[in-house]
């Protein structure tokens, strides 16, 4: 999850060591939004075929893996195709986004405002929060979150959910009325399990792509983390097409690293998405029919021992209409420690990072992003 609603994450404590390094994590960004180095740099965003890792021969699925692999290491972002969710369920999760914003009355929507919820769950207004966690800088969308809950996982989960701070409370989601806008719980259900499925499918890429057994990551996803969002971005008021020359953007998001594991992106059928290759040019990620946005988020990063980027990205809505967009935010189980992943460790490269339990480093990396809090 990008930063959200970090006015309201109160009551969180953090360690000396793991705030140095949610500082460092911070000053990272900075520095990858500002530095132009030729390393690394890329003009587009691969696009990854997902047909031949459904099938029963490993060395079908080791070779998708393999392009995941090469994705990761170098841009940090691509798009899955034929990756099995059809396209009617996918416009039907876009419909029931443009009828939250569209249907539900103001009030409604006040009423499951995100400041009720420690969880940063539920209506965030625009500019009620901001990736860089400055309340001066201004950005347009609004959007509606909730998290994992066993009713949305269709495994029905393993009944040991905890949330970001380790702590298991009953569902922190804060719905709308049924009443007030009819089969929104039933739809979002449908969607949010089909792409949570999806994510452990990944799952299990990503172990092969990392030269680990393909079911390495399978005991760490029995509750995992899934923040998701549905937002909305405004039209633009003054479309300008992305170039070096246009400094001054309506920011429909800001520039940032997503801080969880990696994320799975719907986004409808206008552009918005930017993603910055290293040597500083904003590249837009055009939606690809039938395709969905992966990005490496900054968790797994950190657990690869920096072996696959993180890669800074932005929304700026350059159309006229609206655009409506879906993340889901995927990480292992919140409550999950771990080490640097062992294939990505050698007497040459050894860990960078000390062992880290998966809800604490997001919600460090969150509680950076309430100026003057801590
Ligand atoms: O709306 C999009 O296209 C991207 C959203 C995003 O990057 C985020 O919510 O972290
Ligand atoms: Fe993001």
């Amino acid at each position: 999850m990008a930063a959200v609603s970090q006015s309201t994450s109160g009551g969180h404590s953090v360690s000396p060591s793991m705030m140095a390094e949610a500082i460092k994590a911070q000053e990272y960004l900075q520095q990858r939004i500002k530095a132009k180095t030729a390393t690394n740099s890329f003009r587009t965003i691969p696009i990854i075929d997902l047909t031949r890792s459904f099938s029963d021969s490993l060395e079908d699925r080791q070779s998708v893996a393999n392009e995941i692999h090469e994705a990761c290491t170098k841009v940090g972002f691509f798009y899955i195709t034929n990756h099995g969710i059809s396209k009617d369920a996918c416009d039907a999760a876009l419909k029931l986004a443009s009828r939250f914003f569209h249907e539900l009355p103001q009030e409604s929507k006040d009423a499951i405002h995100m400041k009720k919820s420690d969880q940063f769950r539920g209506y965030e207004p625009a500019s009620f929060s901001s990736v860089v966690g400055d309340p001066t800088e201004k950005e347009t969308k609004e959007a509606f979150n909730w998290g994992y809950e066993a009713g949305l996982d269709p495994t029905g989960g393993d009944g040991a959910y905890v949330e970001l701070d380790g702590s298991s409370k009953g569902s922190p989601n804060q719905w709308p009325s049924e009443d007030e806008i009819p089969g929104f719980y039933k739809g979002i259900a449908e969607y949010y399990g089909e792409i949570l499925q999806l994510c452990r499918h990944i799952c299990r890429l990503f172990a092969l792509s990392l030269s680990l057994p393909e079911t390495y990551f399978e005991r760490l996803t029995t509750h995992p983390g899934g923040i998701a969002r549905l937002i909305r971005y405004p039209p633009s008021t003054n479309p300008k097409p992305l170039s070096e020359l246009n400094t001054e953007e309506e920011i429909g998001l800001g520039a940032h690293t997503d801080y969880e594991c990696f994320t799975l992106l719907l986004q409808d059928s206008n552009p918005g998405l930017e993603v910055l290759s290293p040597d500083g040019h904003w590249i837009s990620a055009q939606p690809v029919e039938g395709g969905i946005v992966v990005n490496v988020a900054d968790f797994l990063m950190r657990w690869t021992n920096e072996k696959y980027k993180s890669t800074v990205h932005r929304v700026v809505n350059r159309t006229e209409r609206e655009r409506y967009s879906i993340p889901l935010f995927f990480s292992i189980n919140y409550d999950e420690k771990v080490e640097t992943l062992p294939s990505c460790v050698s007497e040459e490269n050894p860990s960078k990072f000390e062992p880290i339990a998966a809800g604490r480093y997001v919600l460090d990396r969150l509680a950076l992003t309430v100026p003057g809090k801590y």
